[in-house]
């Protein structure tokens, strides 16, 4: 007697398969318990992280006062501005930065890894607020802009281009919701985007991600600057976002911004030389502080980090 049918201590070969089936059913069913548990703990953390950032505080004062526009649009000055993260002097990250960029010159900025480049860009929309100094854009003080008045006129391609799973269309349209097909293209097209968007399965409507296409990381760089376009910013900052994008479509999307975006004043941080090396100015940044300042042919007679850097990616002696 027995309740698997067993005779005499005995299995027959149908009891043994029912009784791994079984065993199979249950422990699949436990397995899955405890994912939906892991699952549910994981989802519980991520809800008290959105809670604490949705709790964090601005540590940003703005002035509530929309400022009357009387400078130049575009223009950017840096005066002696000093930054650190720490709020300490001991710190300080930038230290002493002055420099004047004109509303429609591109300028380059180059130095090496660490040297400060992210860190000044991401003063002029305020994400921090200088430690010492001055910064103004269009000839006021960034501290008087209402948050949105100053933010509407800068556009940032950040390091790290962030694609959201979606079409190109809505990926692009992300940096402004009002524009409509027209704008989307004409935008796609400033940052040599439209050839290959229109080649892809379903053109502006084909999805980018796991579910759709995977672009490559140039390609994916180009739309972001597409979605920085759209938005007509009078300042637009690239930071290091054509580094994946070869020299010759790097060039042309320089060119067509120049020709088409009249008056819009661009920041390009770059770590290849080639990138800025036909800018209006560039700023050579090293250990925090200016080292040189001025064109390509001015930077390679006077500057030696300049001429370092020239050396080292060229591979040439400066004369
Ligand atoms: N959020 C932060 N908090 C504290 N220190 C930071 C922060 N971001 C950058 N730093 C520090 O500030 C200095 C300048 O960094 P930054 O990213 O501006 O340099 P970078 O020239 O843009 O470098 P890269 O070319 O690698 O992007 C570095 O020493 C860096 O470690």
């Amino acid at each position: 007697m027995g309740g698997f049918g067993v005779n005499n201590g005995t299995m027959q070969v149908g009891h043994i398969i029912a009784f791994i089936n079984y065993m199979t059913q249950i422990s699949t069913s436990l397995m899955m318990i405890s994912m939906v548990f892991n699952m549910f703990v994981r989802a519980r953390a991520s809800t008290f992280r959105i809670g604490e950032v949705f709790a964090v505080e601005e540590n940003t004062s703005w002035n509530s006062l929309k400022h009357e526009v009387t400078g130049e649009r575009g223009r950017i000055d840096f005066e002696n501005v000093t930054f650190s993260y720490t709020g300490q002097v001991q710190d300080a990250v930038l230290k002493n930065i002055t420099f004047t960029i004109y509303p429609g010159e591109t300028v380059g900025i180059i130095g090496s890894t660490g040297s400060g480049k992210s860190t000044l860009v991401n003063l002029i929309p305020r994400f921090y607020d200088v430690t010492g100094g001055t910064l103004k854009v269009d000839g006021v003080d960034v501290r008087r802009f209402h948050p949105h008045d100053l933010r509407e006129k800068i556009a940032i391609v950040p390091q790290k281009n962030i694609l959201f799973t979606g079409s190109v269309r809505e990926n692009i349209q992300w940096g402004n919701e009002r524009a409509g097909m027209d704008e989307i293209e004409q935008a796609a097209r400033l940052a040599e985007a439209h050839d290959f968007i229109s080649d892809a399965p379903e053109g502006y409507d084909t999805m980018i991600g796991q579910s759709g296409v995977n672009f490559s990381g140039g390609q994916k760089q180009r739309i972001s600057i597409a979605r920085a376009l759209v938005r007509h910013p009078e300042i637009l900052i690239l930071d290091d976002s054509t580094s994946a994008v070869d020299v010759a479509t790097e060039m042309r999307i320089k060119a067509a911004l120049k020709k088409y975006a009249k008056g819009l004043t661009c920041l390009l941080i770059a770590q290849r030389i080639t990138s800025v090396m036909d800018t209006d100015k560039i700023i050579v940044l090293d250990e925090g502080e200016v080292a040189g300042l001025g064109t390509h042919e001015e930077l390679l007679e006077k500057c030696r980090v300049y001429q370092e850097i020239y050396q080292s990616q060229i591979g040439k002696e400066v004369l």
